[in-house]
């Protein structure tokens, strides 16, 4: 594992049954860096999602990883296309995450009213979760999930089924927590939000990691496996 990764993958594979949905996957995460995973439905982005946060563990190779620089083991959380809230307010949603992730009491409380200001949700704090709009309801997911401090935020489809002004809200929030440092890792069928969010680029196909490159290369179409070229211009223009 390099020195400075957080999270390496040698050799993975992943089986559901027979079917092999990440093949001989080598991966290594560096702190900091925004990824997304890119290749077209059914390649294999969100199961390699789940093996890099270790909600899967990989039927061969191996996956590690390392400390947070302060010795504490590395948080993590994850965003889905649509995001799952409890039936309670949206302050309640915050609260119930943090507590899930052991905090309590006044600091619960503050963290909370932080992480909806700064989703610009403090107004909406006493509203049932479920009222929300869909965007609304992403950015509470993102402020609960932020709330936690996470090193690294995994993103599966984060603003798929939003509106195009919601999901320009969502990107800027994620661009603000990579200013921070947050690692991300994000799969996304939208290459103008990897574009515009990302600075490695991972494409898949059938399971393996096709291309592994910075992005302005990728979006260049420099050095890349024909398969990939493919990829890039039937996904134009978007
Ligand atoms: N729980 C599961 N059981 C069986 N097969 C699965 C399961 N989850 C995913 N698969 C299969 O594994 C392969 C990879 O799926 P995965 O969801 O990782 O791809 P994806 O690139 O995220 O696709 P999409 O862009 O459609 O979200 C697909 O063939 C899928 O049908």
């Amino acid at each position: 594992m390099a020195e400075q990764a957080l999270i390496a993958l040698e050799s993975v594979g992943l089986r559901y049954g027979a079917l092999e949905a990440l093949r001989a996957v080598n991966l290594s995460i560096v702190p900091g860096e925004c990824v997304a995973f890119v290749g077209a439905n059914g390649s294999g982005k969100s199961t390699l999602l789940r093996v890099l946060h270790g909600l899967l563990a990989p039927s061969a190779g191996v996956r590690r990883q390392r400390e947070a620089l302060d010795g504490r083991p590395l948080r993590f959380a994850m965003l889905f296309q649509r995001p799952f809230l409890f039936r309670l307010s949206v302050q309640a949603n915050v609260r119930l995450g943090l507590w899930l992730g052991g905090v309590r009491g006044e600091e619960a409380k503050v963290r909370s009213a932080q992480a909806l200001q700064r989703v610009g949700l403090a107004a909406e704090a006493a509203r049932p979760a479920r009222a929300l709009s869909g965007g609304q309801q992403q950015r509470l997911a993102l402020a609960r999930a932020w709330a936690l401090q996470p090193d690294v935020l995994l993103l599966d489809e984060p603003t798929a089924s939003l509106d195009p002004s919601a999901k320009r809200e969502v990107e800027n929030l994620l661009a603000e927590f990579a200013m921070q440092g947050m690692t991300l890792l994000m799969a996304s069928h939208n290459l103008g939000q990897v574009k515009r969010l990302a600075q490695r680029v991972v494409y898949l196909e059938h399971g393996r990691v096709l291309a592994d490159v910075p992005a302005a290369q990728f979006f260049e179409g420099v050095a890349l496996p024909p398969e990939a070229k493919l990829f890039l211009k039937g996904e134009l223009p978007w």
